[in-house]
């Protein structure tokens, strides 16, 4: 149970990478500020956050099952914790999918919807009644870059992370005259099972439906640039821990946070021409002009990376 003083922290997804992180940071607080509640939807995966918590399992972190897709899983986690007293709710769990959207079949692109828009969407609707009672509440929901700019071959995972802004941006509006925070963590790419996850299924792909140009453009020209960018720009899950600390910690928490300073630019772009026309050839460029030589890519958008606009990001230290 949480002692008075301490704040009373839900995380979806906890089995592994950034939820994982976030629980075992806050858990292990310095000066146990936080209850940590973490959750997943099969407790049989909960070993590895077991071992990472070492002392703190048990006492400022405890276990509960949480599917985020089933409105009774839940209804029952939020019933089983004290006076339903959630101070701090982090929508983490989400999954990826990648490929050309000929080859994704509509159940399969429900299912991304299901869990990252919807999953957010319930868990929200299930947690806010009682923050409103309260007048006070955090939510934070972990977006990605791509709910900020669209990411050729990931179509449908952009657009579920596009949807959940959407949500939040308009909550938001309602969420701050009842005093309850929303914020949104928005990291570029992370080394987690996310990366691993989707290189296993694109191994398996066989594209059905898809011209073998479209295939060949997926496989030679987008997968290796992906990896690259993965290798040069990939943060930690660790580093998502903390910048997500530090806007929990915040007096004053931002509604966005990109975590990672190297895409600033690129969001930037939209937002530097309002006809699309700017990022959507600054991205056919990229991919498709510079994309053999994606290093140097690489190396000019950490140069174009000014400290002016590093500023608007969130570092993790
Ligand atoms: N890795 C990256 O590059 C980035 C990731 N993100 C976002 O970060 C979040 C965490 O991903 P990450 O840690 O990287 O990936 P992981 O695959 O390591 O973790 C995803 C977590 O979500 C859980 N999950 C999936 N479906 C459900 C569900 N229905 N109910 C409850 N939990 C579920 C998984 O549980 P299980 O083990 O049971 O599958 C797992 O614990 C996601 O929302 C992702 O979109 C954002 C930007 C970049
Ligand atoms: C190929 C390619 C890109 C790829 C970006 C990637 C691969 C981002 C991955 C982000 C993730 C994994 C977010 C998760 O939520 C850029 C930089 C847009 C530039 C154009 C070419």
């Amino acid at each position: 149970m949480a002692n008075s003083g301490q704040k009373v922290v839900l995380i979806t997804g906890c089995s592994s990478g950034i939820g994982l992180r976030i629980a075992v940071t806050l858990a292990k607080d310095e000066k146990k500020r936080y209850h940590v509640i973490a959750t997943m939807r099969d407790l049989k995966k909960k070993d590895k956050l077991v071992e990472a918590a070492g002392d703190a399992y048990g006492k400022t972190l405890i276990l509960l099952p949480l599917d985020v897709c089933s409105d009774e899983s839940v209804k029952q986690c939020i019933n089983n914790i004290k006076d339903r007293h959630i101070d701090i709710l982090i929508n983490n769990a989400g999954v990826g999918l990648l490929g050309p959207v000929e080859s994704i079949s509509i159940e399969e692109m429900k299912r991304v919807f299901e869990t990252n828009f919807f999953g957010v969407v319930r868990m929200i609707k299930e947690v806010m009644p009682d923050m409103k009672k309260r007048r006070s509440g955090h939510i934070l929901v972990m977006s990605s870059v791509m709910g900020l700019q669209g990411v050729v071959f990931n179509d449908v995972y952009t657009a579920s992370k596009f949807a959940m802004e959407g949500f939040c941006e308009s909550m938001a509006v309602q969420l701050m005259k009842f005093n309850i925070r929303l914020s949104m963590i928005e990291p570029g790419p992370v080394h987690t099972e996310f990366e691993t996850k989707m290189m296993e299924d694109v191994a398996k792909m066989e594209y059905p439906g898809v011209d073998a140009e479209t295939v060949r453009y997926f496989k030679d020209v987008y997968l290796p640039s992906s990896i690259d960018i993965f290798e040069a720009m990939g943060q930690t899950p660790d580093d998502i821990a903390k910048c997500t600390k530090k806007v929990i910690e915040s007096n004053s928490p931002r509604f966005r946070n990109l975590t990672n300073s190297l895409y600033t630019p690129i969001v930037a772009l939209k937002y530097a021409d309002e006809t699309g026309g700017l990022s959507v050839n600054t991205f056919y460029n990229l991919l498709f002009n510079f994309g053999p030589l994606m290093h140097i890519t690489m190396s000019i958008l950490k140069c174009l990376t000014c400290s002016c606009l590093r500023r608007r990001t969130v570092s993790p230290n």
